[in-house]
């Protein structure tokens, strides 16, 4: 019998193997493994009709060796321990992969939030962030949105968290709104970066991203950015879908009208229709014949069954772990080149990272601005992963890993382990 995905075991066999390929010493192999803080907390909530729901929630502070910890809270039916264990890995990583002075960490609840009311969802919040409060702050542990979270669930964070210190605190968390000391171009950031992935991929092989096949799985944050930017570039996306199922054509989607579609009262893609535009479920986009698939919803959408399908030329992963590690070395076998999350996203937390720059020193900077300086850190970062590819000789997921634990164990190893 198939054993059932595991995300978090599914970083660390990713991580052992990149610690086999770039020779690195396994003595403190426990210690990019095992997070530095898990915490439970349970939180009693009222709801509308007057009853009282207790959910549980997750706060996984995986490391802070090379700055607070930082990483996304995400509200879903399925998020558990496990999960968040793993998100907050990859958050380590990911920030020691583009050499930004953050740690990791993810948090959590388990709810569905669809069947929450808009009231219902902000006693929640607020409920959470009293529990959490005393692990996060500006200097310690700086939460951000993720999955069916938003600017909206920010400032309901940061409001709690500003009441509780009886002070403005605009630092303690990043994706807010702009009003609030939210960054511009960070609601666009991370969509922002996985274009940029692509750019910095195809230009490898002497490519631009015009006219390019694109494919993307999920309209929301990620997925819906990414849409937009790459049909604003010129490639042409030529499906999309969400959790509801996903939209074809040929000829390239109309990405601004089915943009406006979703966001004006959050449609879903199943609803929407136009002429030469075909239903097909999630499965069929992902496998569906094109250059670049965009992966932006949740983990083990790409597995070994899949890997073997796939008929795109690269994948660029939007989504936190979307491909499972044997999935992986089914596609570097058949030659399917894939730019890994730990890079290809990192553009949410790049300018999440200008966000809280901007806050801790009262700071604004231009859209333009911020918009450079991301492709800046993300272009070098790329480059640095090229180089390590040419000398570990293998994938650019094993490249990433190996850069980044190396800075996670270098950090280690100067501060010097015990007090
Ligand atoms: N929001 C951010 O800045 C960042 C998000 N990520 C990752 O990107 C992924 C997506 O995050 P967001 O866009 O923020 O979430 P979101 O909540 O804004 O959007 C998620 C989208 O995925 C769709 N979806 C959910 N389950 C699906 C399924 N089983 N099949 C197909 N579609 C499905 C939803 O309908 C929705 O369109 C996650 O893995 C997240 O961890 C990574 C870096 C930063
Ligand atoms: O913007 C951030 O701090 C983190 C975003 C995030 O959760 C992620 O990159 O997975």
């Amino acid at each position: 019998m198939e054993r059932a995905y595991d995300p978090y075991e599914n970083v660390v066999t990713v991580l052992e193997q990149a610690m086999d390929v770039g020779n690195i010493d396994r003595s403190m192999f426990e210690i990019i493994k095992n997070p530095q803080r898990a915490v439970i907390v349970y939180l009693p909530v009222e709801m509308d009709d007057g009853t009282v729901r207790v959910f549980e929630g997750y706060r996984v502070q995986h490391s802070n060796i090379r700055g607070p910890f930082k990483g996304g809270v995400r509200y879903h039916q399925d998020c558990d321990l496990n999960e968040t264990m793993a998100l907050s890995t990859w958050m380590s990583l990911k920030c020691a992969v583009v050499n930004i002075p953050f740690g990791g960490a993810k948090g959590g609840i388990k709810v569905d939030p669809k069947t929450l009311s808009k009231q219902e969802l902000r006693r929640l919040t607020r409920r959470y962030t009293y529990a959490i409060e005393p692990i996060i702050g500006a200097d310690s542990d700086i939460p951000a949105p993720d999955v069916n979270t938003n600017s909206q669930t920010m400032a309901w964070i940061l409001d709690t968290y500003s009441m509780l210190k009886g002070k403005p605190c605009p630092g303690v968390v990043t994706g807010k709104p702009v009003e609030l000391g939210g960054s511009r171009g960070r609601e666009s950031a991370t969509g922002r970066g996985v274009v940029i992935s692509s750019k910095l991929i195809l230009e490898q092989m002497g490519e631009t991203l015009s006219g390019v096949r694109v494919a993307i799985q999920g309209m929301g944050n990620v997925g819906a950015n990414a849409a937009r930017i790459f049909h604003h570039r010129g490639a042409k996306v030529i499906a999309i879908s969400d959790i509801s199922g996903g939209l074809y054509c040929s000829d390239g989607l109309d990405i601004d009208l089915i943009s406006d579609f979703v966001t004006d009262g959050e449609n879903l893609l199943k609803d929407y229709n136009a002429p030469g535009v075909t239903h097909i479920s999630n499965r069929e986009l992902l496998l569906c014949e094109c250059d670049i698939l965009v992966p932006s919803a949740m983990e083990n959408q790409i597995n070994e069954e899949l890997a073997q399908k796939i008929k795109c030329r690269f994948i660029v992963e939007g989504a936190n772990g979307p491909t499972t590690a044997a999935a992986d070395t089914i596609l570097s076998e058949r030659g399917i080149n894939l730019v890994p999350d730990v890079f290809a996203n990192s553009g949410g937390v790049i300018v999440s990272y200008f966000e809280w720059v901007q806050n801790i020193q009262t700071l604004t900077w231009e859209r333009d601005q911020v918009n450079e300086m991301l492709e800046g850190i993300m272009t070098k970062a790329f480059y640095e992963i090229l180089k390590e590819v040419e000398v570990s000789k293998c994938s650019l997921r094993m490249a990433a890993y190996i850069l980044a634990i190396r800075r996670l164990l270098y950090a280690e190893e100067i501060k010097g382990i015990f007090p």
